[in-house]
């Protein structure tokens, strides 16, 4: 089974605009589980244009499937998820003035530093996965550092699909299939859709989850949330 969370930062993006508390992130990550949302997803960033470090704290309160927060791992983020303590954390090396997420880790590069926050977090409890670009090395230098999962980025996926959807998903299956071999779970995201989604899950080997924002919320404007989540639940069966 692949598990919908469903990231609600685009939810905080609208609220922002406005200054007020319209619409509230925190009704909506309630209604997103009412309508069949297997795990909500909040991704805060250190200015918090997006979801705010306070969301995170009252969510944590109400979320009753799986609390998933991704970020990357400067110390006001870790001090947050050590207090919090949510089902998953996933570390995204996004720069603070980056627009969205834009590369996985380098986890060769990178292997003391995130070697020794992955065990703080598994001390912690925490199941912990890492943002990776579907790249044999970097899922090596993932099974390296110890985390129970990575996170491919499916950006690269998403751009090719309509134009070559095998070509696109190519190093996509051979890193399903090495995350397996390394023994490492498989979440996926960014940019999935509904055209995109079904053709990912029905080829990656045991995708565990995928995490989905920026489409979901836009397609909700269209045809409402709870359509909307039970559309992307059924390309997952
Ligand atoms: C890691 C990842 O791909 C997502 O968290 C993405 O960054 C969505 O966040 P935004 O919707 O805030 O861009
Ligand atoms: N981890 C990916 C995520 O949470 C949502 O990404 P997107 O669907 O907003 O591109």
């Amino acid at each position: 089974m692949t598990k919908l969370s469903v990231n609600i930062n685009k939810i905080a993006t609208l609220r922002n605009a406005r200054g007020g508390d319209r619409p509230n992130v925190v009704q909506v990550a309630k209604d997103c589980e009412r309508f069949g949302a297997q795990g909500i997803t909040v991704h805060p960033r250190p200015d918090e244009r997006h979801i705010r470090y306070r969301d995170v704290y009252d969510l944590h309160e109400i979320v009753t499937t799986e609390f998933n927060i991704e970020g990357n791992p400067t110390p006001d983020f870790l001090r947050m998820v050590l207090d919090i303590k949510p089902a998953q954390v996933t570390l995204v090396p996004d720069a603070p003035d980056a627009i969205t997420s834009n590369a996985g880790w380098d986890t060769i590069r990178n292997k003391d530093f995130l070697k020794d926050i992955i065990h703080k977090l598994k001390e912690s409890g925490i199941r912990t996965s890492i943002f990776v670009d579907p790249d044999l090395s970097m899922l090596e230098g993932a099974a390296a550092v110890d985390t129970d999962r990575v996170e491919l980025y499916t950006e690269a996926y998403a751009s090719g699909y309509h134009q070559n959807r095998d070509a696109a998903i190519a190093t996509y299956v051979q890193a399903s299939e090495k995350a397996a071999e390394l023994g490492l779970g498989l979440n996926a995201g960014h940019d999935l859709d509904l055209d995109n989604l079904k053709y990912l899950k029905d080829n990656l080997l045991n995708l565990q989850e995928v995490s989905i924002g920026h489409a979901l919320v836009c397609d909700a404007l269209y045809f409402g949330l709870e359509n909307t989540i039970q559309l992307y639940l059924r390309q997952l069966q």
